[in-house]
């Protein structure tokens, strides 16, 4: 009784040339779909020391005006070995006319975040519109994240305000395309 739906007919699609065709409103952001990775640095005048991390970012669509957005990081020690699993976070990216973006993203740390900007094809710039947390989340209040394109190379800086800091940089990592 349930045949009809064994099989999911509306996968999603890494890639700006192969089915499902993209939707219009995706424009802007056409080079982000597929899959990358690299390395990032990061720092936090809260914190006893700056990390190193790699992560894999994912952008995909299933036809329709928004990309699904998937981010992992693990860290890295000074012999470059993996230390420990870190950030995670998925998402949303919702394209609007004009290249606006309502962007819904959520982490296990108990932290779900709405941010708004616009993306031109080559740069994306989201800030925060609100943060919600769970009851025993760390204290976030804004973040800005900006992604810059160039030659199959995705660059973002990440700035944070959270437990009692101004907005200020927490992350920057370059990826490259994998897939
Ligand atoms: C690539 C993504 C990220 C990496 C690799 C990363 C890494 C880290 C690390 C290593 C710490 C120190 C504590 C620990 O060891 O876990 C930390 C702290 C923190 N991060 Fe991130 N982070 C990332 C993304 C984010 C995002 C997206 C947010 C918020 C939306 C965030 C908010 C915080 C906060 C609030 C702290 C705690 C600061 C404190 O309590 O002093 N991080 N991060």
């Amino acid at each position: 009784m349930f045949d009809a739906v064994l099989e999911n007919p509306y996968p999603d699609g890494p890639w700006a040339v192969e089915a499902p065709v993209p939707h219009a409103l995706l424009g802007p952001v056409l080079g982000l779909l597929g899959t990358w990775r690299g390395r990032g640095h990061g720092e936090y005048p809260t914190l006893a020391e700056d990390f190193t991390y790699a992560q894999e970012v994912t952008f995909s669509h299933d036809g329709r005006p928004f990309l699904r957005y998937e981010a992992r990081a693990w860290l890295l020690g000074a012999d470059d070995k993996p230390l420990r699993p870190s950030a995670r976070e998925s998402g949303w990216w919702r394209l609007q006319p004009d290249g606006r973006v309502e962007a819904l993203i959520t982490q296990p740390t108990g932290i779900a975040e709405i941010l708004v900007g616009h993306a031109d094809g080559d740069t994306v710039d989201l800030a925060t519109h609100e943060v919600a947390r769970t009851p025993t989340a760390k204290e976030v209040d804004a973040t800005r994240r900006r992604y810059t394109l160039a030659d199959d190379t995705l660059t973002y800086v990440h700035d944070l305000a959270a437990v009692g800091q101004q907005l200020q940089h927490h992350l920057r990592a370059v990826l490259r395309r994998t897939a």
